[in-house]
């Protein structure tokens, strides 16, 4: 049997996906998986029918009948060709579903800095998957009960396995207890013991120029300072288990920590870079594994303290674009740490109706999430082809293709938008990208037959 570029691609998501998360339970995964698939290119493909019915048209007729009929043997599972070309599986899909119960605690195969202005957590690589259109989750158990002082563990080489159930299954999100900043009530800060002129020396210079305490006033700098703790670790040191519950977050004075995923080394970051902040905001299990590469001086700010003051300020870009990426179809297969990477990324622009987004014709510069709104899309030469939602994406041919942008964009209702630049759309959205071009109605950034 020969297999259409779809079906490639979708077998080489599958197989990404599949790199990416590991199963343990490859049969059940893929159980999942594809039952998953198969629902968001039924849901997928009702909507642009509905969209397009409504207007009396074919919205894309751009792929062969060869590949409607691949297409639709891959849609229905069967791996024999079929020759019924249904229009659910022309009208293109996104993929995949992080069904393993690491999921939310998995990863990105690369390096690349979490912030920006020079507080990096390591750099990172693309990954590639797909995205599915999982269930919006809102839980949180906003447990914030004092953690433990950290326990060090020596690093033996020997990783135990990780621990499957701790918020296995769950969608992690931003409780609302999470910052509250109005009520620091029954909250007393840490004060750790009196720390030393030298001590605070090297504090300010570890952090103090740091963007994310640069976002304080004098009031939560003081607090942060009097509630880091340092904490010197050996070479070595297991620094953060995977898949353990969230104590501490870290910033790094001197030396080098190593990032691991599954076992994988995932990222790798120096001085004045911090880690473990995901666990702390998102409620979630750790994401990864941190080792020290070298003996480290570290500083640990405690989970309260850390939600009660740097979260509301220094991460109000995630907190602000948590439930929008967390609800976007096309977004659903990026880790707590993709999300919140993009997030850091992300700008808004609010239009009102008639306003124009886009233009026919115009270079593409950013790649946009509607948060709220609707929008028209149209060409020159056809007037309306499809409307827009909150929760649905546009501007991804032209940065995908490199070509003008193909329509313009109107707002009908009054719309906000996050907007991703090009740098980005190319950098950040990793496993997207890939189902992008999936439901690229072009067909271009799959080399199929163009308009
Ligand atoms: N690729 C990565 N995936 C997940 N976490 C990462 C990655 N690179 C660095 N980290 C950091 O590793 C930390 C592990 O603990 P947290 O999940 O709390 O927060 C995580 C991030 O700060």
């Amino acid at each position: 049997m020969v297999l259409s570029k779809n079906q490639k691609i979708e077998l080489e998501l599958y197989e990404a996906e599949i790199n990416r998360q590991k199963p343990s339970d490859l049969l059940q995964f893929s159980a999942n998986y594809f039952n998953k698939r198969l629902e968001q290119q039924r849901s997928f493909a009702k909507k642009q029918e509905s969209v397009a019915g409504s207007k009396g048209m074919v919205l894309f007729p751009l792929v062969s009948e060869q590949e409607c009929a691949a297409a639709g043997a891959w849609s229905n599972n069967d791996v024999e060709e079929k020759k019924d070309d249904e229009a659910s599986d022309v009208t293109f899909k996104s993929p995949f579903v992080s069904q393993d119960p690491h999921s939310t605690s998995s990863h990105s195969s690369g390096d690349q800095g979490l912030f920006k202005g020079g507080f990096n957590v390591g750099q990172e690589t693309i990954h590639r998957a797909g995205s599915p259109m999982g269930p919006r989750s809102n839980d949180d158990g906003g447990d914030d009960s004092n953690s433990n002082p950290s326990q060090f563990k020596r690093h033996t080489g020997n990783f135990r396995p990780l621990p499957t159930n701790f918020n296995a299954g769950r969608r992690t999100s931003v409780s609302a207890e999470t910052f509250q900043l109005g009520s620091l009530d029954n909250w007393t800060p840490p004060h750790y013991v009196e720390k030393t002129p030298e001590q605070l020396d090297r504090l300010f210079k570890a952090v103090g120029g740091n963007f994310l305490f640069n976002k304080l006033d004098a009031d939560s700098k003081k607090l942060i300072i009097n509630a880091l703790e340092e904490k010197r670790v050996d070479k070595g040191t297991e620094i953060i288990k995977q898949g353990d519950e969230g104590d501490f977050f870290y910033v790094v004075e001197k030396g080098t920590v190593d990032f691991f995923v599954n076992h994988h080394k995932v990222n790798t970051s120096n001085a004045g870079s911090s880690f473990g902040e995901l666990a702390l905001m998102y409620n979630s299990p750790r994401a990864s594994t941190v080792i020290a590469q070298t003996d480290c001086v570290l500083w640990a700010l405690d989970r309260l303290t850390f939600r009660k003051i740097l979260l509301g300020s220094s991460f109000q870009k995630r907190l602000m674009y948590d439930e929008l990426l967390k609800s976007m179809p096309i977004l659903q297969s990026l880790t707590t740490y993709d999300r919140a990477k993009l997030a850091d990324a992300l700008d808004t622009e609010l239009y009102e109706p008639g306003q124009e987004i886009v233009h026919e014709g115009d270079v593409g510069e950013n790649f946009y999430l509607i948060e709220y709104g609707e929008c028209d899309i149209l060409k020159k030469d056809q007037g309306v082809i499809n409307h827009l939602k909150a929760h649905d994406y546009f501007g991804e041919i032209a940065l995908l293709n490199d070509l003008p942008r193909q329509a313009t964009v109107t707002a009908t209702k009054r719309t906000k938008v996050a907007t991703l630049g090009k740098s980005g759309f190319q950098r950040l959205l990793g496993p997207a990208v890939e189902v992008l071009k999936l439901n690229d109605p072009t067909g271009k950034s799959r080399g199929l037959a163009t308009a």
